[in-house]
């Protein structure tokens, strides 16, 4: 039985097996079948792959230990996902594509890289597991992730290992920006050291399925992945949907600090679920962030980290970053603390360290800039196209075969918003204030469409901290245990795919049970129906709910839909309070 299945992933490839029939009541989302000890997968490129044990099991899909079939060490994984889901169609896609190992191996050479913490794929196909579709992807295996460290040390890592990191993570940021994509999700949780010997001296970026082209053209919100990421690192860009180069840096930002043993202020503050408030938090943390440094850093920012989050806080939404002038800093911190940038990366603290110190790195500036070849981005213009979406092609789709190269490379395993709108000095980062994201006008240009959030309530983002939202039309999210009380409008333009669950409060007294209400609606249903046992009843909130498609008086689309008809991009629904 699948343990969670949603009807039907709009878009998605899932064939009837992995269709309605599965449907398991109450869920909404779909995880995958568990693969048992000793199966074999056969790739597109007829190898096999004998699953090992399960060593992760993120948002969407698990992870296996497997070994090719011959081989005796685990040294790859599989990570497995019903054939529906979006995270992992993207991520086998943008390996497929743009990660390929001698595309890596060029870059170290151009860079001068010993190393690059980028993952490669080793294989990819399909199975059906207990007569359901899955996808899978075959990879390296890597060691421990940095959470792991991260949480055992008190929440927080050495601060010279902050400081590795934070340069090789700008490493792969600047391969992955190379190849036209941004990651999007980087989090101690997805960063594994690796398993050759000295592998703990490189960490590597995993979980590549939120990668998108980012934006080259205008800044255009989009609400259909606002708030995508992990809540407490999700980028200001990212909050309004927006993919962009600088967005992967303020995420990193976020992470070095709270590697730093520091709370980040909407975390401290308990925002993360309502993102509209986080975001607020972050954009008014960003618009004057030295000084909203220093109070976060009572004993004092390291020039590195005040230097850098000044930096991202002033590039523009479709600037290049300046990856050498970023690294250097880091160097330079580095430098002053005497810790050499090699060798085996250092998790444990020392005994006397302070919450964010080991020993002070210097609060001047640094100057001098280390001068390496500048790379010229393979640039894809993303104002139409920021998704790889689904369909057959992956089929085709072959991986390389592995060279002796890759086998040498897999050794046996060890382990697993106000005033930021204004200050936005570029005219080409014009930052929209989150409180101006509700306004009609601040939506793509789309002055009929509007999005009325009461500030409790997120159409799509639950802001589950630690895990990774994805608003993507293709993945199904988990449903929200939080339930909120609310009187709304809605009106549901004929394109509008709609769910909308009401909870009915129990009465006092009465030892009636709170009603469920679903009430899903799609452009083929031109009648939205609410849940007759509900309708019924005269005295419950849910008959304060008006569902209505945007018709004028002819039955057609009124204009406003119509206009919209032709822009995905724009919201499908609006929630209004609903005025007595
Ligand atoms: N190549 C790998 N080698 C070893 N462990 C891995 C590998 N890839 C992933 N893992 C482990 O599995 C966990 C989940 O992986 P991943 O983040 O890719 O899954 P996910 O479903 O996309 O998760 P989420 O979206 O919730 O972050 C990681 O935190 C890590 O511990």
């Amino acid at each position: 039985m699948p343990r969670a299945v949603k009807p039907k992933a709009p878009g998605a490839l899932a064939d009837k097996k992995s269709g309605p029939a599965k449907k398991a009541k109450g869920k909404l989302y779909a995880m995958p079948e568990k693969l048992k000890e000793g199966t074999v997968l056969t790739d597109l490129a007829k190898g096999q792959w004998r699953i090992g044990p399960s060593i992760g099991i993120g948002g969407f899909g698990e992870i296996y230990a497997a070994s090719r079939v011959g081989d005796k060490s685990q040294d790859a994984v599989v990570k497995c996902e019903p054939h529906g889901n979006g995270p992992l169609f993207v991520e086998m896609h943008f390996y497929l594509r743009n990660a390929k190992m001698d595309d890596i191996k060029q870059f170290k050479q151009q860079h001068g890289l010993k190393e690059l913490g980028m993952p490669y794929i080793l294989a990819n196909g399909s199975a059906d597991v207990n007569g359901q579709k899955h996808r899978f992807i075959v990879m390296p295996r890597y060691g421990s992730d940095v959470s792991k460290f991260y949480i055992e040390n008190g929440k927080r890592l050495p601060e010279g290992t902050v400081y590795r990191l934070a340069i090789q993570m700008l490493d792969v940021y600047q391969f992955m920006h190379s190849t036209g994509y941004v990651h999007a999700d980087l989090k101690a949780a997805n960063i594994l050291l690796g398993l050759d010997k000295g592998g703990a001296s490189q960490a590597y970026l995993v979980d590549f399925g939120l990668a998108s082209h980012y934006v080259t053209g205008d800044f255009k919100p989009d609400p259909k992945k606002m708030h995508n990421g992990t809540i407490e690192y999700t980028s200001r860009d990212a909050h309004m949907g927006v993919p962009t180069r600088r967005a992967d840096l303020e995420i990193l930002g976020y992470n070095l600090i709270e590697w730093l043993g520091i709370e980040l202020p909407w975390v401290r503050d308990k925002l993360l679920g309502v993102p509209l408030k986080v975001q607020k938090a972050k954009e008014s943390f960003m618009n004057d962030v030295g000084t909203s440094l220093k109070q976060l850093f009572p004993q004092g920012v390291s020039a590195a980290i005040g230097d850098y989050m000044k930096y991202v806080s002033k590039l523009a939404h479709n600037e290049a970053p300046d990856y050498d002038k970023c690294r250097q800093w880091f160097l330079n911190a580095l430098k002053q603390m005497k810790i050499p940038n090699s060798g085996e990366l250092e998790f444990k603290l020392k005994p006397h360290s302070s919450n964010n110190n080991e020993s002070s790195p210097p609060k001047t500036k640094p100057n001098a800039v280390r001068k390496v070849k500048k790379d010229s981005p393979r640039v894809m213009d993303s104002s139409t196209d920021d998704i790889i979406y689904a369909s057959d092609e992956e089929e085709k789709v072959l991986p390389k075969k592995r060279s002796p190269a890759d086998k040498r490379k897999l050794k046996p395993p060890t382990v697993s918003p106000k005033k930021r709108a204004l200050q936005a000095k570029s005219q080409n980062s014009p930052r929209v204030p989150a409180t101006d994201l509700s306004s009609s006008k601040s939506l793509s240009g789309t002055p009929n469409s509007k999005l009325n959030c009461s500030p409790g309530l997120s159409l799509r983002s639950s802001g589950r901290p630690g895990k990774t939202v994805i608003n993507d039309d293709l993945t199904p999210n988990p449903r929200s245990k939080k339930t909120y009380e609310f009187n709304f409008e809605l009106d549901v333009s004929m394109d509008a795919n709609v769910i909308v669950n009401v909870k009915r409060k129990k009465k006092a007294g009465t030892g009636e049970q709170p009603n469920d209400v679903n009430s899903p609606s799609s452009s083929s249903s031109k009648a939205v129906k609410i849940n007759s046992a509900s309708a019924k009843d005269k005295d419950s909130p849910v008959k304060r709910i008006n569902l209505r498609k945007l018709i004028n008086e002819s039955g057609a689309a009124s204009p406003s839909t119509a206009a919209r008809s032709h822009s995905p991009r724009t919201p499908a629904v609006t929630v209004r309070k609903y005025r007595r």
